[in-house]
């Protein structure tokens, strides 16, 4: 079952690889079914070059039980069962362990919008989620890393800021197809490696202006968007 959607997750995890966005196999990507019942994601460990549909794992999004496929599901599979049960609009999740989003995240800085393409993608600060305790880390630790971004996440909305920095740890991206997860993944660290250098130049330079961080979010997202070929200018 769900064919299509392994086939468009395990584009999603190759496409991680053509953007460089994995060292080894430190990502994973996943998509949730339609009927919002099941998660198809890759399989823990197993090499990019190797990777084919049929290697997907189908897992139950309310059980967390792997209903089909031969191989174990990703490590993360409990990070991103949480965020799906919580985030209605969100229909795919990547995590990478991208070079310049984790600075951040290793550093514990959130990251703040510095110009216009951040603000193409983000609509705001991407926060950071606080570094685990020992013994959310000695527990449940996949499930506690789910539990610390939805926290972070009380007051925000998941839809207009789709990614966030895990302390010590590396980003989590989303969005509302795991093709979409994967563009705000690109974008994420394209922003991050952005402000380094940002921040090297200008050590204390501030985020934008409110007006203009507004007007590039809303042209694309907001409800009168016209940024591209779909709608009048
Ligand atoms: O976060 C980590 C490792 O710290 C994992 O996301 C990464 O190695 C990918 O694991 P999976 O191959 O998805 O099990």
């Amino acid at each position: 079952m769900l064919e299509t959607l392994k086939e468009q997750v395990c584009q999603a995890n190759l496409d991680l690889v053509s953007a460089g966005l994995v060292t080894l196999t430190w990502g994973n990507v996943s998509g949730l079914s339609d009927d919002r019942r099941h998660v198809v994601i890759k399989p823990s460990g197993v090499a990019y070059d190797a990777m084919r549909p049929e290697h997907m794992v189908v897992v139950d999004l309310k059980s967390g039980e792997r209903v089909e496929g031969d191989l174990k599901p990703s490590s993360d599979t409990a990070t991103h069962l949480l965020l799906y049960r919580a985030w209605p609009g969100v229909g795919g999740i990547t995590h990478t362990h991208s070079p310049k989003a984790t600075a951040f995240a290793q550093a514990r800085r959130e990251l703040p919008c510095y110009g216009t393409t951040h603000a193409d993608h983000f609509s705001g600060t991407v926060p950071v989620a606080r570094a685990l305790t020992q013994e959310e880390i000695e527990t449940a630790y996949e499930a506690n890393t789910g539990h610390v971004i939805l926290e972070r996440f009380e007051g925000l909305d998941p839809i207009a800021i789709p990614a966030v920095l895990v302390a010590s740890h590396a980003p989590f991206a989303w969005g509302k197809s795991a093709a979409e997860s994967v563009k705000n993944a690109i974008a994420l660290e394209a922003c991050a490696a952005m402000a380094i250098d940002s921040l090297t130049l200008s050590p204390s330079l501030g985020p934008v202006e409110d007006y203009l961080l507004q007007k590039h979010y809303n042209r694309k997202h907001g409800p009168g968007a016209y940024y591209g070929q779909g709608k009048p200018h």
